[in-house]
Order: C-alpha cells, then sequence, then structure tokens
C-alpha cells in the first residue's frame, strides 16, 4: 500500500515561501537592518584590537591612555553588537512564530476543505504525518532557522567585505580558501532534496501502517493476518531505516567535510599575512585583524552549515505540507438528469470503484420518492455501503449520476446537502466541548429552545441530570454511554432536519439494550422523512414501502414485498428461507 499525498514541487515551495516572506515583510526587513547594524558593529572590535597593536609597535606618544582608549571602544562596540544582535534575534523569533501559524493554519484550513468523497479516500498515516510531524518541523525551522540563517548570512558578509576592503591581499586569499566549504556545501545539496523526501515519505508509510493495523485490529485477529501485518510493519521500518540512514550519510560527509575546510582560510592567510610581513608589505595589526575577522567567519558559517541540513528535512516538510494544495478535489459534473424536481432522488446507470481496477457498483438505476421508504438489502460484498455513501454524497459515480432535485449530490456544498440528505451509521462523533456546541455543528443559528426540542424528540433523558444544562462539558461534566452519545448524533439530524436519511448499519453492531433504545430514538427522527435503509433483518425490508435487492454489484430486483415475494427470485427465496427458519 504505496499511497502518498502529493508533494508540491520546488517552484511551489518556492513560491509558497516567498508569500510567506511577503506578508511578514517588515519584519524580514527589519531583521537584515538590524542584524547589518550589529555586524557593523562587530567589525569594529578586531579593528580596534589592530590599532592598538600597531600604536604598541609604533611606541611613540601616551601609548597607555591610547590603548586605554581603543580598549574601551572595542569593549563598547562589542557590548552594541551583542544588544543588536539580541533585538534582531527577537524580531526573527517573532517572525518565525507568526509565520508558522500561518502555515499550520492554511494546513488545516486546506484540510478542512476537502470534500468528505476526497477526505475519506486519503491515506490517514500521512495526513496525519503532515499536519504534525512535517508541520512541526517546518515551524520550528521558520521559528528558528530564518532570524538564525539571516543574522549568519548578513554577519558572514560584513566579516568577508571587512577582510577585502582592509587588504585585498589577504581578502582574496581567504576566499580562494573558502572555496572548500563551497564544494561541501554543493555536494551535499545536488543529493540532499530526494533523501529528505524520502525520510518524511517512509515516516509517513510507518505511521500509516500503525494506523490501519490499529484501526483494524478486531479484523486482523479475527482473520489471523497478525504475521503478514507483522510482515508489512517490519518492510514499512526497513524503509523508514534505510532512508534515514541516507540521511545520516549525506549528514556524516558534509560534517567533517566542511569542518576541516572553515579551518583553511585563517590558515591560508596567517601564512600568506606572515610572509607580507616579514617582507615589510602589510602591519602585524591588519594581519592580526584579518585573522581575527576569519575566524570570527566560523561561527556564522557553523550555523548556516547546520541549516543547510536542517533546511533541507524542513524543506522536504514544507513540499509536503504545501503538496495538500495539489489533491484534485473538483471533477468534471456528470450530466444532469433533467426535469427532476424537489426532493426526489435519482440514480440514473451508476457506476463506481474504489481502487478503478473494478468497478463496485455497475449500471444502478434507481428513484426513490418523497417520503418514501426504501430498503436496500443483499449479500455481504452486494455493494450496499457504497450506493448509500453515493446517495449521501460521499462518493461521486465515475460514470452515470446521483442527484436531488436534478443536482448531483456530491455537487452540493456541504451546508446544502446537510440540508438534503444525512447518512446516519454507528460512526457518530462527540467533541469534547459543550453539549451546545456539538449540537450548533448540524445548525449553527438554532437557539437554546430549539437544541431541547431536538434533544427531546430523540428521548434524551440524561439532560435532565446535566449539571449545567447545555452548557456541561461531554467528558468533564458528564460522560456519554453509547445510547446516549448515539442520541446526540441523532439530535444533530433532527437540528439538520433533512428530507431524507440514509441509515447504514445504525444499530446492527450495538448491544441489545443500547440498540433498542437506539431505535426508539431513531423512529422519531424517521418520522416525515424519505428513508432508504440497509436492511439487516428482513423484517426492516418487509415493513418498507419498497425493496431494492442488490447481488454482485448489481440492482437485481426492486419492487413491494408482496411484488418479490410473488416472483419468488433472489429476494422470494431469501424470505421463504428465513421464515422456515
Ligand atoms: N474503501 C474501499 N476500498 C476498496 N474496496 C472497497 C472499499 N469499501 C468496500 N469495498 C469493496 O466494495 C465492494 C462492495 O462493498 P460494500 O461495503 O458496499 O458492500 P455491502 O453490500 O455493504 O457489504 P456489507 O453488508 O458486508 O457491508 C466489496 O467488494 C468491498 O470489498
Amino acid at each position: 500500500m504505496n499511497r502518498q499525498l502529493p508533494v508540491a514541487s520546488r517552484s511551489e515551495v518556492r513560491t509558497a515561501a516567498l508569500r510567506d516572506l511577503g506578508a511578514d515583510r517588515w519584519a524580514v526587513v527589519g531583521v537584515v537592518v538590524v542584524n547589518g547594524l550589529a555586524a557593523a558593529a562587530g567589525l569594529i572590535g578586531p579593528w580596534l584590537l589592530g590599532r592598538i597593536i600597531d600604536t604598541i609597535q609604533a611606541g611613540s606618544g601616551d601609548v597607555l591612555s591610547a590603548v586605554d582608549r581603543l580598549a574601551f571602544g572595542a569593549l563598547l562596540f562589542t557590548v552594541v553588537q551583542t544588544a543588536l544582535a539580541w533585538w534582531a534575534l527577537k524580531i526573527g523569533y517573532r517572525f518565525g512564530e507568526r509565520t508558522a501559524a500561518r502555515v499550520r493554519e492554511r494546513f488545516l484550513q486546506r484540510t478542512l476543505a476537502l470534500p468528505p468523497r476526497v477526505a475519506d479516500h486519503l491515506p490517514a498515516g500521512d495526513l496525519i504525518a503532515r499536519g504534525s510531524t512535517d508541520a512541526a518541523l517546518v515551524a520550528t525551522t521558520l521559528r528558528s532557522a530564518v532570524p538564525e540563517v539571516l543574522v549568519a548570512t548578513v554577519h558572514a558578509l560584513f566579516l568577508v567585505v571587512a577582510v577585502l576592503v582592509l587588504d585585498l591581499r589577504l581578502g582574496l586569499c581567504g576566499l580562494v580558501c573558502l572555496l572548500g566549504v563551497g564544494g561541501a556545501v554543493r555536494w551535499y545539496m545536488r543529493r540532499a532534496r530526494p533523501v529528505y523526501l524520502a525520510v518524511a515519505a517512509t515516516g509517513a508509510e510507518v505511521a500509516d501502517v500503525v494506523a490501519s493495523t490499529a484501526k483494524g485490529a478486531r479484523t486482523i485477529e479475527l482473520l489471523g493476518l497478525e504475521e503478514r501485518r507483522h510482515q508489512v510493519s517490519e518492510a514499512a521500518i526497513a524503509e523508514s531505516r534505510s532512508a534515514r540512514l541516507g540521511a545520516l550519510w549525506l549528514r556524516s560527509v558534509l560534517f567533517p567535510w566542511s569542518e576541516i575546510a572553515l579551518g583553511v582560510p585563517v590558515v591560508g592567510v596567517l601564512l600568506v599575512g606572515g610572509t607580507l610581513y616579514a617582507n615589510d608589505l602589510v602591519s602585524l595589526g591588519v594581519v592580526v585583524t584579518a585573522t581575527v575577522y576569519l575566524r570570527q567567519l566560523v561561527g556564522p558559517l557553523d550555523t548556516l552549515m547546520l541549516w543547510i541540513e536542517q533546511l533541507q528535512g524542513a524543506g522536504a516538510s514544507y513540499a509536503r505540507v504545501e503538496g495538500l494544495a495539489d489533491i484534485p478535489t473538483a471533477e468534471p459534473a456528470p450530466a444532469q438528469s433533467g426535469g427532476d424536481h424537489g426532493d426526489r432522488i435519482r440514480v440514473a446507470d451508476a457506476h463506481f470503484s474504489y481502487t478503478g481496477a473494478r468497478d463496485v457498483l455497475r449500471g444502478i438505476d434507481l428513484l426513490v420518492q418523497p417520503g418514501e421508504r426504501l430498503a436496500i438489502v443483499g449479500t455481504s460484498g452486494a455493494g450496499k455501503s457504497t450506493l448509500a455513501r453515493l446517495l449521501a454524497g460521499l462518493d461521486r459515480p465515475h460514470t452515470g449520476s446521483v442527484t436531488i432535485g436534478g443536482r448531483p449530490v456530491a455537487d452540493l456544498p456541504p451546508d446544502e446537502l446537510r440540508e438534503h440528505v444525512v447518512l446516519i451509521t454507528q460512526d457518530h462523533h462527540v467533541f469534547h466541548d459543550s453539549l451546545r456546541d456539538n449540537l450548533l455543528i448540524a445548525k449553527p443559528d438554532a437557539t437554546d429552545e430549539e437544541l431541547y426540542d431536538a434533544l427531546t424528540a430523540v428521548g434524551a433523558e440524561w439532560l435532565e441530570d446535566l449539571p449545567e444544562g447545555l452548557d456541561s462539558v461531554i467528558g468533564v461534566d458528564t460522560d456519554l454511554a453509547d445510547a446516549s452519545a448515539q442520541q446526540l448524533s441523532l439530535a444533530r439530524v433532527v437540528l439538520a432536519d433533512p428530507h431524507t436519511l440514509i441509515l447504514d448499519e445504525a444499530t446492527s453492531l450495538l448491544d441489545p439494550r443500547t440498540a433498542r433504545q437506539t431505535e426508539q430514538s431513531l423512529a422519531a427522527v424517521l418520522r416525515g422523512r424519505t428513508v432508504i435503509a440497509i436492511a439487516h433483518r428482513l423484517q426492516t425490508a418487509h415493513d418498507a414501502d419498497r425493496i431494492a435487492v442488490m447481488e454482485a454489484g448489481e440492482l437485481v430486483e426492486l419492487g413491494t414485498h408482496d411484488e418479490l415475494v410473488q416472483a419468488g427470485r433472489v429476494y422470494g427465496q431469501l424470505w421463504r428461507t428465513w421464515n422456515v427458519d
């Protein structure tokens, strides 16, 4: 299972990074300017040191007080440099925090904006990894890397220019000696992006395997698939390990190489400077100043090397976080079947496939009239739940159409869809929030009276025991039992007030007592609506207005209970077998 979400290309990442920098451009300018001042202040100390040496060497006049003045100046500018560098970092860190928040928000908004039919089929592990590990790495990098890289770059540039201005020969010698560092960075950069993308992707694959194993634990145990899952997990971990070793190998070459290369300019300038000084071509102060400048260069260059390495990992994560924008959500809307009005649901020659390889629904034609109760029956795997998902707009047929009042269900915006059709399954979610907010999801402008009415309609008697009423926080003020949580989700349905309900296994797996309670609540919700129920018990089918029988992805029979029993085909035989039992 090697499904991965899209990854943004280099140019998309560049555009996103520029947009993020541009959104806070004054902070970026602030970091550069304040840090430029800090770097300039930092250059004065070594220069004054050179002057001290030259003054002592000259030995004329009041040497002591001249040295005192120069030393005081060096101290003063060191303090000014420290203060300015601290200020620049402060602006930078604040910029980083704001930008990290922006990146996270964008990720969250993109995730929430995905239509359910797309979100339902995304690899959960990869999505979780992007929202957590990747987003965290991007945030940390923005928070620390951007200010520190800006600070180090400006500082390094100032030092290089200062050596060149101080003495062109020594400056050029330093620059030539720095080529080794350039070589190390170039070697590393050429190899880093695919390696770090592989680290992130294989990490997400491990998360995906663990998440799907945990989700399907019961099935795995029942079918004795432990060994196979073990093998799949081992394979994913081995891939992740090998990708990480690849990244480690790059680092283990980059760091020793660059450490050695960073020492070379100091050695070079001492050799060349010493020769020049011996031949009276330069003063000792200038050689010392140039050496100190190049020694100081090790600090910012070390920082840059460290961040270049980290930035590769963060760049890969940024590409994964931004890649969410490339998930295709819009598909060409299938042709509308005209002539339908109001709440009528029409399925016309619908075909659907989960994988693209095999159609699990084939040529389904169905017309459901407003107010009708339709039961769908069929053997396991016949395609009942898939048809329910299409009817609820959670998936779209790849050919044919599923429409409500002539409009494709999957095209309706979530708010509008909820007013038309709601799918009720056993999967309901109660948020760790107040009861009121849990209900307002379904109807944001509902009054308290409406909320009470909805809860009363589904028989939520526990409401009276809540200490804070609608303000009670679930999980703090009260814990809801299974049946009560199901009632809460049914109350949401009452508030959304859709004209059509689709029931898929709403009660089949509940214990008998909870199922009885839930069915009573459900009965109140069903009143006056179109109901399409996947029937696990033939009694449910018997009570419906019409029954649709599915077999191997096709709708093979459609009619009333009496008609189908009389026809004596699939449903008739099922009914006879059930009655004999
Ligand atoms: N997410 C999925 N990805 C791939 N195939 C799927 C997926 N969900 C279902 N299928 C396949 O589609 C076919 C129809 O499944 P569906 O769940 O719709 O059948 P069903 O009639 O509801 O069965 P049951 O009564 O056991 O729930 C089956 O072959 C199933 O294996």
